[in-house]
């Protein structure tokens, strides 16, 4: 079984994926460790002519070992990530891997930006999180305050729009509710009733697609 959960920045997709993953034994990707290591590998050449070679450059090369969580979760890697994002040639060197664990044997949970409609179109599963752009800072803050670190949530729900309107622009990034995705809005649940809505979502999926299978 594959399951896609695609959103923008903040909104608990990782989260959900991560339940969901737990919840039916499945190994679990997070596609925007990707793009962040990718980002971060490149962090010095950001305003440089070099940017875009060195981002392609990095992805190519790129290394599990790259995908430390720790080095990654910070909101100007974010930003980052959503500029090497818009390369296409980063894109594609990113594709494979992805791709793999995706369509491993007995199925992978990923979550991410164009899990259902590029990278696995054919998942049993689809679900598109979203969350209002001010829960979805408060929640962003919440986390990074927790790490220690110092908030200015003015700046940070800025720093999300930006990111959100970069991603929805970008030509290359397949950002967009898969026709067959289910939408999940969490403004007003806990991250326990989102789980048992996204559990709920995903055992119905499953279950109709038992129906049609059956002669
Ligand atoms: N429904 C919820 N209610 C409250 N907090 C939540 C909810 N879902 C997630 N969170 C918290 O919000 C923060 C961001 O969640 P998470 O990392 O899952 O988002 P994301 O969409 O994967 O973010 P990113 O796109 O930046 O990777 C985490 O601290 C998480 O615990
Ligand atoms: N499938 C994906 C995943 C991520 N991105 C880009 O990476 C940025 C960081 O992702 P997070 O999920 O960690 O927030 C994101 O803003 C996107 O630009 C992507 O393009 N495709």
């Amino acid at each position: 079984m594959i399951i896609a959960v695609d959103g923008p920045a903040a909104s608990g997709k990782g989260t959900l994926a991560s339940g969901l993953a737990k919840h039916y034994g499945l190994p679990y990707l997070d596609t925007g460790l990707l793009y962040r290591a990718v980002g971060r590998a490149v962090e010095q050449y950001e305003n440089s002519p070099e940017f875009e070679q060195r981002a392609i450059a990095a992805a190519q090369t790129l290394d599990e070992n790259d995908l430390e969580p720790e080095f990654l979760l910070s909101a100007k890697v974010g930003t980052l990530a959503s500029k090497v994002a818009v390369i296409g040639a980063v894109r594609h060197a990113l594709f494979d891997y992805q791709r793999q664990f995706a369509t491993q044997d007995g199925g992978a949970v990923l979550d991410g930006r164009d899990i259902g409609t590029v990278i696995a179109p054919e998942a049993d599963a689809k679900l598109f999180i979203q969350a209002d752009s001010k829960a979805r800072m408060e929640r962003r803050a919440r986390q990074l305050e927790a790490r220690g670190q110092e908030v200015d949530r003015y700046a940070l729900y800025h720093q999300i729009e930006e990111r959100d309107a970069r991603d929805m622009a970008n030509p290359n990034g397949g950002f967009y509710k898969a026709a067959d995705a289910h939408l999940l809005d969490t403004t007003l649940l806990d991250i326990e009733a989102a789980l048992r809505a996204a559990i709920a979502i995903v055992d119905g999926a499953m279950a109709s697609k038992a129906g049609s299978n059956r002669p």
